[in-house]
């Protein structure tokens, strides 16, 4: 399970889509929130877009792995298809806040590994936010005043990114994604292999 966070506007989005296009291991995790669709985002693709008792039962019925409120919206995870695809041996990524990242830590600290993506400076995160775009001056006010709470939890993180350039991140998030997976307890199989190995020497 692969924790992508950062405050609103660093790239998780934009980071996470070049992951994905670049690596068939991994599948993304689309969260539910209450927040209205942003132009151009599709319902179960980028989120499932939900309503508020929507939003409530499926918490309340343990459909949800981890939830949070950011923002004043309702953000949560599906659990089945992250289950599912776990159980298909496949790497899940999260494009989740430090509430979310913390909740799957208590209950599968050995299969997290938590990225915090920092924007270069205070002017670019700002930059970022109104490059997209898509949000009212309001939202983008709403976001800056809350990165610097978002930031102070970049020590709960077990790697970080600067995001200077789109790629260059790219290159050092699979990097990460390599030698997470290259970790012994994590390759399954691998004691028969040795055995095999041995027994022909
Ligand atoms: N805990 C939790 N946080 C989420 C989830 N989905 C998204 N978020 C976080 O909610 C915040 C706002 O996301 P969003 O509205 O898409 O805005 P953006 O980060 O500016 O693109 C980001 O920090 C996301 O990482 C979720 O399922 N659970
Ligand atoms: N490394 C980067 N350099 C310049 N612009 C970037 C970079 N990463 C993302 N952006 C732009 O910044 C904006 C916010 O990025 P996004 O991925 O939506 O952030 P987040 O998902 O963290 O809120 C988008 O317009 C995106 O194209």
């Amino acid at each position: 399970m692969l924790v992508l966070s950062s405050p609103s506007g660093a790239g998780k989005t934009t980071l996470s889509r070049k992951l994905l296009a670049s690596d068939d291991r991994i599948t993304m995790s689309v969260s539910v929130t209450t927040r209205p669709p942003r132009p151009g985002e599709v319902d179960g693709k980028d989120y499932y877009f939900v309503d508020v008792p929507t939003f409530h039962r499926m918490r309340d019925e343990g459909e949800l792995l981890e939830h949070a409120v950011v923002f004043d919206n309702l953000y949560g995870t599906p659990r089945p298809a992250v289950e599912l695809a776990l159980s298909a041996g496949r790497d899940v990524l999260f494009d989740i806040d430090w509430q979310g990242t913390q909740q799957l830590g208590e209950t599968a600290q050995q299969d997290l590994v938590k990225v915090f993506l920092l924007p270069p400076t205070a002017a670019d995160l700002e930059q970022r936010l109104r490059s997209r775009a898509q949000d009212s001056e309001e939202v983008v006010h709403q976001r800056m005043a809350k990165a610097s709470d978002e930031i102070s939890h970049y020590t709960e993180y077990d790697y970080i990114i600067i995001n200077h350039e789109v790629d260059d991140s790219l290159v050092k998030l699979t990097a990460i994604l390599q030698a997470e997976r290259l970790k012994r307890r994590r390759l399954t199989g691998l004691s028969s292999f040795v055995k095999g190995l041995r027994d022909a020497l």
